[in-house]
């Protein structure tokens, strides 16, 4: 049977530091007291944006102006099962200052240090993912760089540390997820512990990733683009996509 999903939204805010928001939940919900984005359920006739906006008025005082849709997550608490929608909020898509208005605390983080806990458990991977840089640069030989909340970071991912995506595994979990998102190019896609790899070759496949990135995807995709593809890169990254721009051989033909 399947069991029917709650769905949430939850606004990953970025300041000009490159921090994020957390608060913790108020008393009265359950998990209080852990900490989370600020977001909550969607309610009926309102878009995901909407949610967000209002959500975040309503539990922190700041008014969103946009905010691009990033990682998707199912988790099965024992209250619910929730099907949650992370969203981007830059720090130009946001205004007004920070107003607890229901007695929770809240905490600028920085990606890859954070200091306050327990966090909501279905969170984790998102807090990782954080710590990827948007933009990498290097190659599978002498790894990768790029810039995250903390400065500039080395990834050192060799074509050791990057697997093959698995194809036709019909799934409803997170797993499933991701290769419903991929599955179209999964013989071009690869994964490790920190994103889906993904290697386009034309404009159609960034088309196609573009159009499977609103099914949602819980691990950040990192695309891996040819000089001839340079041009996408704009697009692909107002879509939450991770640019790795390959300097010498692919990360791939190993
Ligand atoms: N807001 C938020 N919810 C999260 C996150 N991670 C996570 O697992 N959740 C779960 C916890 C809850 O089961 C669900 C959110 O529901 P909620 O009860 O906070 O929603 P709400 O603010 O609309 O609450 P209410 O009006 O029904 O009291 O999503 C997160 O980062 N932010």
């Amino acid at each position: 049977m399947t069991q029917k999903l709650v769905h949430v939204v939850a606004a990953v805010i970025l300041n000009e530091q490159g921090e994020f928001l957390l608060s913790s939940r108020p008393e009265g919900k359950a998990y209080a007291g852990y900490w989370e984005f600020a977001g909550g359920k969607v309610e009926t006739g309102e878009s995901e944006l909407q949610a967000v906006q209002r959500e975040l008025y309503e539990e922190l005082g700041l008014r969103i102006t946009a905010a691009t849709p990033w990682l998707t997550k199912i988790h099965h608490y024992e209250h619910a099962s929730v099907l949650l929608r992370f969203f981007r909020v830059l720090p130009h898509e946001w205004q007004g200052e920070v107003v607890c208005r229901e007695r929770q605390q809240y905490s600028w983080q920085q990606a890859g240090r954070f200091d306050v806990e327990p966090m909501l458990p279905a969170n984790g991977p998102i807090l990782r993912a954080l710590s990827l840089p948007l933009r990498l640069r290097g190659n599978a030989a002498q790894g990768w760089t790029g810039v995250n909340g903390l400065g500039k970071v080395s990834m050192g991912f060799t074509n050791q540390d990057i697997r093959l995506l698995p194809i036709n595994t019909q799934r409803t979990d997170d797993a499933g997820l991701q290769l419903q998102c991929l599955q179209a190019d999964s013989d071009l896609a690869a994964c490790n512990a920190d994103g889906w790899w993904w290697q386009p070759q034309r404009e159609a496949e960034v088309n196609e990733l573009l159009a499977r990135l609103h099914q949602g995807c819980p691990v950040p995709i990192v695309a891996l683009l040819p000089e001839s593809l340079q041009t996408q890169a704009a697009r692909l990254q107002a879509a939450g996509v991770h640019i790795a721009d390959t300097t010498a051989e692919s990360v791939l033909s190993a």
